[in-house]
């Protein structure tokens, strides 16, 4: 597996190559059993100046329910707006978005979402809107933290814990409420490689436990699409394309190749 980083080529732009069909076919499966859906979809926003500016253009894209699947692409090319749209922070301008419901979004810096003094506070936290009785949130709180391997860390105090460690307790919080869709905001750009793996491990051991559950994670690191079932990949606010994740990583990696000929050419 290639271990280059899409971070690497993203303050460069990449020569427009023909793009393959990759558009998903209204007919691309039963639509129970996908878990976000999106078909051209435009997000503008109004500028100072009063002009329409788009962000994103003409996004289409399903993805089945139970899988994990990344979205890659150069810095700017509309992956948090993307992200941020599905767990319902931005309404789309145009188009047809469908998006499984509860949702969930998990922040980059995980100290913007856990904020409570220990871990089974902090995951309990979002319990409080659902009228459970104490035993129903205690068995929540464990089985949440238990799909991410942090029981044994009920008890800590967070301030104790790493990066990566905050960010599962951070899933953890979303998987309490029971939540179907997992939107994961470049969890693991600011981890080292043990908190990284840990990170990953944590949201693949979560999907295996529940069919229900499917998550998208934003990231910049190529060599995490080992870990995924599907990747989208965009650019300029376009999908370019999606689809299985080694098929994805064949197009990024012809891509950049394409583009390191272009300039030593
Ligand atoms: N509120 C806003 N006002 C002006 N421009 C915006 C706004 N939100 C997004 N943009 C622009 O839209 C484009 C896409 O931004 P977005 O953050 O979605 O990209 P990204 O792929 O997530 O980037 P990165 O990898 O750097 O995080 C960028 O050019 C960004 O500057």
């Amino acid at each position: 597996m290639n271990q280059s980083s899409l971070a690497a080529v993203s303050t460069f732009k990449l020569p427009v190559l023909p793009i393959p069909h990759s558009h998903p076919s209204r007919n691309c499966g039963n639509i129970d059993n996908l878990a976000i859906e999106c078909h051209n979809m435009c997000y503008s926003i109004t500028t100072k100046q009063g002009r329409l500016k788009p962000i994103l253009k003409d996004c289409s894209l399903s993805i089945p329910s139970g899988q994990l699947w990344m979205l890659l692409g150069p810095n700017g090319s509309g992956k948090s707006t993307l992200l941020k749209i599905f767990a319902g922070l931005l309404n789309p301008n145009e188009g047809f978005l469908r998006v499984k419901k509860p949702r969930s979004f998990v922040f980059q810096n995980p100290d913007h979402q856990v904020v409570m003094p220990t871990v089974k506070d902090d995951v309990a936290f979002g319990l409080s809107k659902f009228n459970l009785t104490y035993d129903e949130i205690r068995s929540r709180v464990a089985r949440a933290l238990d799909a991410v391997g942090m029981y044994d860390y009920l008890q800590r105090p967070v301030q104790t814990l790493s990066g990566g460690q905050k960010q599962r307790v951070a899933i953890a919080g979303a998987l309490a409420e029971a939540c179907k869709v997992l939107l994961l905001d470049e969890l693991t750009t600011f981890l080292d490689e043990a908190d990284q793996v840990g990170v990953i491990k944590a949201v693949k051991n979560t999907l295996a436990s529940s069919e229900e559950i499917t998550a998208l994670w934003v990231t910049h690191r190529l060599e995490e699409l080992e870990y995924a079932d599907g990747a989208v990949y965009m650019e300029e606010g376009k999908v370019i394309m999606h689809g299985d994740a080694s098929s994805i990583m064949d197009f990024i990696e012809a891509r950049q190749a394409a583009y390191i000929k272009q300039i030593y050419s």
